[in-house]
């Protein structure tokens, strides 16, 4: 089992105390949900994870020992899915896939995946919502990275392919760490064994809707 540690990450944007001295872990074989309303910080803080936005202060360890944020990307510590698409539009799937994965198991084992041979003569920017995001899922399974982050995976999927990711993310946690954040909090509470939301900066720890609307994620709903 591998552990990564994150703690002490504050940053803020002007007066905005976005962040402040947030703190959590993440091992191998399990799925953690962050949550938290529009502009709460939660890309930020995955952004800060990554080391691709520098931030006030962050501290990490993985396995216990400390490394740089610098380290995370080229030693390959944690995958990132981001919001916004990574792969040419221009280049058909079929052509894609080799082009990260030029050769092997891996690249086998993408274009047998279910459901991949009915998009794989479909260039990227003709992909639904759905296909896009499960093929770039797809694609950052077959990377060596023990940890992954990934922001918003369900949002505007279709429920098939939705149900698809939940699955993959359920069959990859077998030897990865996931941190998943996405407004689709029903799917990610669904899949995730801890819950965080970020109010005000800090994070507090949420087990269901219940948390969720006490701290005025979700309306209460009146009876
Ligand atoms: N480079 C920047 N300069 C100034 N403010 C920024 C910058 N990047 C983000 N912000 C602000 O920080 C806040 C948090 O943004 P962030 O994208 O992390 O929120 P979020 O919780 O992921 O929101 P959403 O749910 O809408 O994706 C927002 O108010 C945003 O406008």
């Amino acid at each position: 089992m591998r552990t990564l540690e994150v703690s002490k990450l504050s940053h803020s944007f002007g007066k905005n105390q976005l962040l402040c001295d947030v703190a959590f872990s993440c091992k191998t074989g399990e799925i953690i949900g962050l949550f938290g309303r529009n502009g709460s910080g939660k890309s930020t803080l995955l952004k800060a994870v990554m080391g691709i936005i520098s931030v006030d202060a962050v501290s990490l360890t993985l396995d216990g020992v400390k490394v740089k944020t610098s380290e995370v990307i080229p030693k390959k510590m944690t995958g990132y899915l981001p919001q916004d698409s990574f792969l040419p539009k221009e280049l058909k799937v079929r052509d894609v896939i080799p082009l990260i994965f030029p050769e092997g198991e891996a690249q086998d084992r993408i274009f047998y995946s279910p459901g991949v041979a009915a998009f794989e003569n479909k260039k990227v920017g003709k992909l639904s919502a759905g296909q896009l995001k499960y093929l770039e899922l797809l694609l950052l399974a077959h990377m060596p990275h023990p940890f992954l982050l990934l922001d918003e995976p369900f949002s505007m999927v279709e429920p098939q392919y939705i149900e698809k990711i939940k699955e993959l993310l359920f069959s990859l946690k077998a030897t990865k760490g996931i941190v998943v954040t996405d407004h689709y909090y029903r799917d990610v509470l669904e899949i995730a064994v801890d819950n965080f939301i970020l109010k005000k900066g800090e994070l507090h720890k949420v087990e269901n809707e219940e948390d969720l609307a006490t701290h005025e994620y979700l309306k209460v709903r009146n009876q």
